[in-house]
């Protein structure tokens, strides 16, 4: 199965672009809901929050107040480290289950949306990556519209993950989500193709899974040679 990876900055364009692979047939494992999921009431990790950041962050129900936590972790790195470390075991885990659900499905393509793929060092799983840019005031204003924040409160949401440059330079494929939803369009036409094409037996060979395949031939081998004797 291969496991796409698209990243990009908070705002770039990464669930437009997720939303277009849905529309497409290809299946998406959302790293935001998975996150929104491991923090429900009455989960570990939502005791674990609220062990380490208090009563604050929780709203009267027992659920977590996102706007709160949200306000804290934004302004303040080590705070947010705190939360990633806390949530990152909980997130990665569901994330592979989630997968394992697709794969038993006998789905060959899936992609992974997640906005922290290289801050949570997961871009090993995925391949190829994609990460959706946009020009950092598009990137700006959008934010703004879209959460209803001020610059300041948005250039710290942009300023709390890599910048999208470096994460271009990281890429096998880059959508320049900068100009209009029909230019994103476009440029995905030409990605889905690509991503869905199956691998030819040379790029299979130097895969991961191809690698993956032939140890397992020789353990196999070794072993079947091993009891013959
Ligand atoms: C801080 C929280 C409560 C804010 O919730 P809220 O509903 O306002 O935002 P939402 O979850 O939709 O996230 C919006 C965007 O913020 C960015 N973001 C979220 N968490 C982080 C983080 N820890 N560091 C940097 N950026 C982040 C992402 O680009 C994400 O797409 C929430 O984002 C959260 O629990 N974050 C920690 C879990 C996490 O790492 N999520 C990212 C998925 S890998
Ligand atoms: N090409 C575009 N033109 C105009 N607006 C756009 C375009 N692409 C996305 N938007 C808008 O920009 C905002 C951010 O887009 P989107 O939610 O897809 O980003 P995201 O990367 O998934 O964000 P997050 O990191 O917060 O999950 C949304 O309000 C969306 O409607």
């Amino acid at each position: 199965m291969r496991i796409v990876g698209l990243t990009g900055g908070i705002a770039s364009g990464k669930s437009t672009v997720s939303n277009l692979f849905r529309s497409s047939g290809v299946p998406v494992v959302d790293a935001d809901i998975v996150a929104r999921d491991v923090v429900r009431k009455g989960t570990p990790g939502l005791r674990k929050v609220a062990i380490a950041f208090g009563d604050d962050v929780l709203l009267e129900n027992g659920e977590i107040n996102r706007s709160r936590l949200g306000q804290i972790i934004f302004s303040d790195p080590a705070k947010r480290k705190l939360l990633n470390r806390l949530l990152a075991p909980h997130i990665s885990s569901s994330i592979f289950w989630e997968i394992v659900k697709l794969w038993v499905k006998g789905c060959k393509v899936i992609i992974l949306d997640i906005p922290l793929l290289f801050e949570a060092k997961m871009d090993g799983w995925t391949d190829p990556i994609i990460v959706v840019w946009i020009n950092p005031e598009a990137q700006l204003q959008r934010l703004m519209v879209r959460d209803g924040i001020s610059e300041e409160d948005a250039r710290n949401k942009i300023n709390s993950q890599i910048s999208l440059d470096w994460k271009k330079a990281k890429a096998d494929i880059v959508i320049d989500n900068s100009g209009s939803i029909e230019d994103t369009r476009t440029q995905f036409q030409k990605v889905l193709k690509r991503v869905t094409t199956p691998l030819s037996w040379k790029e299979f060979s130097f895969s991961r899974e191809g690698v993956a395949l032939v140890i397992l031939f020789i353990f196999i081998g070794s072993w079947m040679v091993f009891k013959l004797l």
